[in-house]
């Protein structure tokens, strides 16, 4: 997913990785396929935040650190759970503005063989860093998500991820992941950066196939129709 990379800024601190950037990274001792540079490309909106960007603040009424999120919408290939082949992402809100998640690479989630498929592993910080937005209670789709892939991840592996919002400017969140195999201390597998944009509630209502939206809206419980449409399509 990344793409070749020109000069600019260094990459960020990503949360959970003791600072170390994607160039050397110290705890894996290898250097990564991006040499600890910019992905920022002239013209294209980036990953950076912008001088006036400020700090997020967490929502008062987010979730305690601790507490498990649950599954946003029940059909979220992420974290519901009426989709069989589905990630099963299990979230819970942090310290601060993060979150820290676990996902447990299954057979159906492969890519060659015995390992866990790059998309599904760009799904799982997908999932978690929009998970984020929750804390902030903030509604944002994925605008820009770049992975780095450090190494592969085994069918049967649990992968602990752990998300941070880093910078708010205007509509743009700014978050980083990290996810590490078998435990959160683990090896480092895959990193991210992502910025996501406020969206009113009407882009989901509007751009989703009217067959689910209805059937999300008529849910009775208040608070399911309200992450369905709040969080993410
Ligand atoms: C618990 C929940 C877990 C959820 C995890 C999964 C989350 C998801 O995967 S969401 C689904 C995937 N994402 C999508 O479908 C989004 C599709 N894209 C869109 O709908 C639109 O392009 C959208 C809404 C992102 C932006 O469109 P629009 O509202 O017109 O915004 P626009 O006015 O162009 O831009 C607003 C700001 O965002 C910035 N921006 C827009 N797109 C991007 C981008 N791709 N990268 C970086 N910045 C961007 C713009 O530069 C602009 O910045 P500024 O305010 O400084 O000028």
């Amino acid at each position: 997913m990344s793409a070749p990379v020109k000069g600019g800024e260094r990459r960020r601190k990503i949360p959970g990785t003791n600072g170390h950037t994607a160039g050397k990274d110290p705890a894996e001792g290898r250097v990564s396929r991006v040499s600890g540079a910019t992905t920022d490309s002239p013209g294209r909106p980036g990953l950076t935040p912008p001088p006036d960007a400020g700090p997020p603040v967490r929502h008062p009424a987010a979730p305690a650190p601790g507490e498990p999120l649950g599954a946003h919408y029940d059909l979220c290939f992420g974290c519901g759970g009426g989709q069989p082949h589905g990630l099963h992402v299990r979230s819970y809100a942090g310290e601060g503005v993060t979150v820290t998640a676990e996902f447990t690479v299954q057979p159906a989630h492969q890519g060659a063989p015995g390992l866990a498929h790059g998309g599904i592993l760009v799904s799982a910080l997908d999932e978690t860093l929009g998970s984020v937005n929750w804390l902030l209670q903030a509604i944002a789709v994925t605008g820009r998500l770049e992975t780095d892939f450090v190494r592969p991840v085994p069918v049967g592996t649990t992968l602990h991820l752990r998300a941070e919002c880093t910078a708010v400017a205007g509509r743009k969140i700014y978050s980083s992941a990290v996810g590490r195999i078998g435990s959160p201390d683990g090896p480092v597998a895959v990193r991210a950066d992502a910025v996501f944009i406020r969206v009113k509630v009407e882009h989901f209502t509007k751009n989703g196939r009217p067959d689910e939206v209805k059937v999300a809206m008529t849910d009775p419980d208040a608070r399911k129709v309200a992450r369905a449409f709040e969080v993410n399509p």
